[in-house]
């Protein structure tokens, strides 16, 4: 099927696509040489993000993943090291094993014993200290990802985490790939309270808020200047990106908090029916993402996206269902008639195989 528009494709946030009006400002964007700070678009949105986020600076990236590993070397002096993380989280589960190759990190992966986000009793309990034990690779950096599988983060558990690593010299990072949607879903009216919290924070523009390109890394000033030496190091210094910055600035100015909202009661609403159904979540639907238990109903997520795209016209792949301000509220109709087929069929052929390609883990109940 010719992929046409988002407003079906319940894959990932990652598939929105760029607005009319992004495109129609290509034209007057500004075209200076980004790696030296001469590009004005470039220069404008890396500011407003760090202004929103409340740290001094600013980088674009044209990634998240690019920003997240930047921000963790540049945090890390040297080896030996170990950054804790949430077991599910983007920089351990999606990033290829950068850590390892570019930080030459290791990873403490850590199970959130409240089966929802890591709390400041599970990061003491996992961290590694640097008491001089030759055998070990102190923890530099503490990970969070806010939201991690849409699920929000407390303020009053970042406060803590952040006293924890101010105690201990440990530096507190945000994969804020969503920040958006945990500013929203949060009611979070001065969203400045981030960067008072982590020393630095990777902010995407290409999920929910619809660019199509780039992320920002934000920090102090001495943090972003040596970010930029590392991006340029693994060639992420580019050039005309104002290009990009001018269409990502137009999602910023858009109303998003009526986009995300509008994704997260789509997302609420969807969850509900499931459960009426008898289709358990994995975890809580706190925001854009639905995760589902198929395998306790016996439903093959193969069969699922299969019948999804040749008889419902919906795009799905395993057990998370994302929505964003551009799916349609038909399509979320055709994804019901979809997942109750699903049911339907599963009572009669239940799926009984692996899951083990499954890229999104859950917390074993
Ligand atoms: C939580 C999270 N962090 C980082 C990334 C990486 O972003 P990118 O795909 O732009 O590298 C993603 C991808 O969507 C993500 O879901
Ligand atoms: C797959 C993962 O890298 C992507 N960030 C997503 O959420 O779809």
């Amino acid at each position: 099927m010719p992929y046409l528009t988002s407003s079906n494709d319940f894959r990932s946030d990652t598939f929105t696509t760029p607005t009319k009006e992004m495109f129609e400002v290509v034209s007057s964007s500004s075209i200076g040489d980004a790696v030296y700070d001469e590009d004005v678009d470039t220069l404008q949105l890396q500011q407003k993000v760090a202004e929103i986020f409340g740290k001094e600076a600013g980088l674009f990236c044209v990634s998240g993943t690019l920003s997240n590993q930047l921000a963790l070397r540049t945090h890390l002096l040297q080896p030996p090291s170990s950054i804790l993380c949430d077991f599910r989280g983007h920089i351990y589960v999606h990033e290829a094993g950068g850590l390892a190759t570019l930080s030459q990190s290791m990873v403490t992966p850590v199970i959130p014993c409240n089966g929802k986000y890591l709390t400041v009793e599970d990061i003491a309990k996992w961290y590694i200290p640097d008491d001089g034990d030759i055998h070990a690779a102190p923890t530099r950096i503490v990970s969070l990802e806010n939201t991690l599988h849409g699920i929000i983060y407390p303020i009053d558990e970042l406060l803590k985490i952040k006293q924890f690593c101010v105690e201990n010299d440990l530096k507190l990072h945000c994969d804020g790939a969503r920040l958006w949607n945990a500013v929203v879903a949060s009611k979070i009216t001065d969203p400045t309270i981030y960067g008072k919290i982590f020393d630095s924070i990777s902010i995407c523009l290409s999920k929910s808020m619809g660019a199509p390109i780039g992320s920002v890394l934000i920090g102090d000033k001495a943090f972003i200047k040596k970010a930029n030496h590392f991006r340029k190091q693994q060639g992420g210094g580019i050039r005309q990106s104002g290009i990009l910055c001018k269409m990502a600035m137009v999602a910023i100015e858009s109303d998003w908090h009526k986009n995300l909202q509008y994704s997260h009661d789509l997302a609420h609403d969807f969850a509900k029916y499931c459960e009426n159904l008898g289709i358990p979540l994995e975890c809580p639907c706190d925001t854009n993402f639905v995760f589902l238990d198929l395998e306790k109903c016996g439903i093959d997520p193969i069969f699922l996206s299969t019948i999804g795209e040749e008889k419902y016209n919906v795009r799905l792949m395993g057990n998370r269902v994302t929505f964003h301000y551009q799916i349609s509220r038909k399509s979320v109709e055709n994804l019901k008639l979809a997942i109750k087929e699903a049911v339907e069929y599963a009572k009669e052929h239940p799926f009984k195989g692996s899951n083990a390609n499954k890229i999104y883990r859950a917390i074993e109940k």
